[in-house]
């Protein structure tokens, strides 16, 4: 049986506040125009997408509590760029975010729009590290056409448990309780489909002014880096062992995005290492 999509509950208190110190440690690590600039990653990586001036760039910087980590800006279209930030100690990071460009920005230019729905695409698909995707939605929109045919990108992988969702509706600061009861039941309605036996399929009310929703998309997202880790590791503890037994080297095995994407990634024994 599949169960009803409802809004995620707080974790304890104690759980809070050490899921928000983790966020706090966010820190820039690279820059990319084009996947095959990003670097190969152990970490999970934990994607924020939507359309553009949804709040992705904010919301980033409220985890981090700095102002200006990620570049947010009332001008749609401000990140044309996949910027990646680590979290976690500097000597030893667990997981990274990723910024994404904004779609849906009527003034960009054609091309500019197809390659970059291209470069999503790809990401989303095969991105071999990606734990978690955060949506973005602005809930006076609700979920838009774009927003489905960004989630169809990847809806497989979502479907089977290996790429956690989390639909954040953002800028609640400016609908009353009324509304915002009514922007949490279309969502739920607009992510039906994506709700199955194995899918974490997650949906919470946010503002970045109010700080509402903050403390519990930080706890959403150390236990996804965290179940992650775990999940890779067990996965590969045995392919480990039999490896040893037989001799065999496994240096030569890191993931690459090219690669099968369906294989789980390995774990994260190393910290991540831009590579160019
Ligand atoms: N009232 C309110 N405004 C917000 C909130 N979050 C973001 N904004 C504003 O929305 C605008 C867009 O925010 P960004 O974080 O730059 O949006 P983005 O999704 O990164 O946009 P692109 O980079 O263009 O894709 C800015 O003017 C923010 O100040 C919020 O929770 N409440
Ligand atoms: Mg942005």
């Amino acid at each position: 049986m599949t169960e009803p999509l409802t809004p995620v509950a707080s974790p304890p208190a104690n759980g809070l506040r050490t899921a928000l110190a983790w966020t706090h440690t966010a820190r820039f690590l690279t820059t990319a125009a084009r996947l095959d600039q990003l670097p190969t990653s152990l970490l999970p990586e934990i994607a924020f997408v939507g359309r553009s001036n949804a709040g992705k760039s904010t919301a980033i910087n409220t985890l981090a509590q700095q102002r200006r980590l990620a570049f947010a800006s009332k001008t749609p279209g401000r990140t044309q760029h996949i910027n990646l930030f680590s979290v976690g100690p500097k000597d030893a990071p667990e997981a990274l975010f990723a910024d994404l460009p904004g779609y849906g920005y009527a003034a960009v230019e054609r091309q500019a729009k197809l390659r970059w729905q291209q470069v999503m695409a790809d990401y989303l698909a095969q991105r071999r590290n990606l734990a978690g995707v955060v949506l973005l939605v602005d809930p006076r929109l609700g979920l838009t056409d774009l927003d489905q045919r960004l989630l169809d990108f990847v809806r497989p992988r979502i479907a089977v448990g290996e790429v956690k969702l989390m639909v954040v509706l953002t800028k609640t600061d400016k609908l009353n309780r009324a509304e915002s009861t009514r922007a949490l039941a279309a969502a739920q309605e607009a992510l039906a489909d994506h709700v199955t036996e194995d899918a974490d399929v997650g949906l919470l009310l946010f503002s970045a002014l109010k700080r509402i929703g903050v403390d519990d998309l930080a706890a959403s997202l150390r236990e996804w880096a965290d179940d992650c880790r775990a999940r890779w590791t067990a996965a590969v503890a045995p392919a480990a062992e039999l490896a040893a037994e037989a001799g065999t080297a496994r240096a030569d095995a890191a993931p690459t995005d090219a690669a099968d994407p369906a294989t789980p990634p390995l774990p994260p024994t190393d910290p991540a290492v831009p590579q160019p």
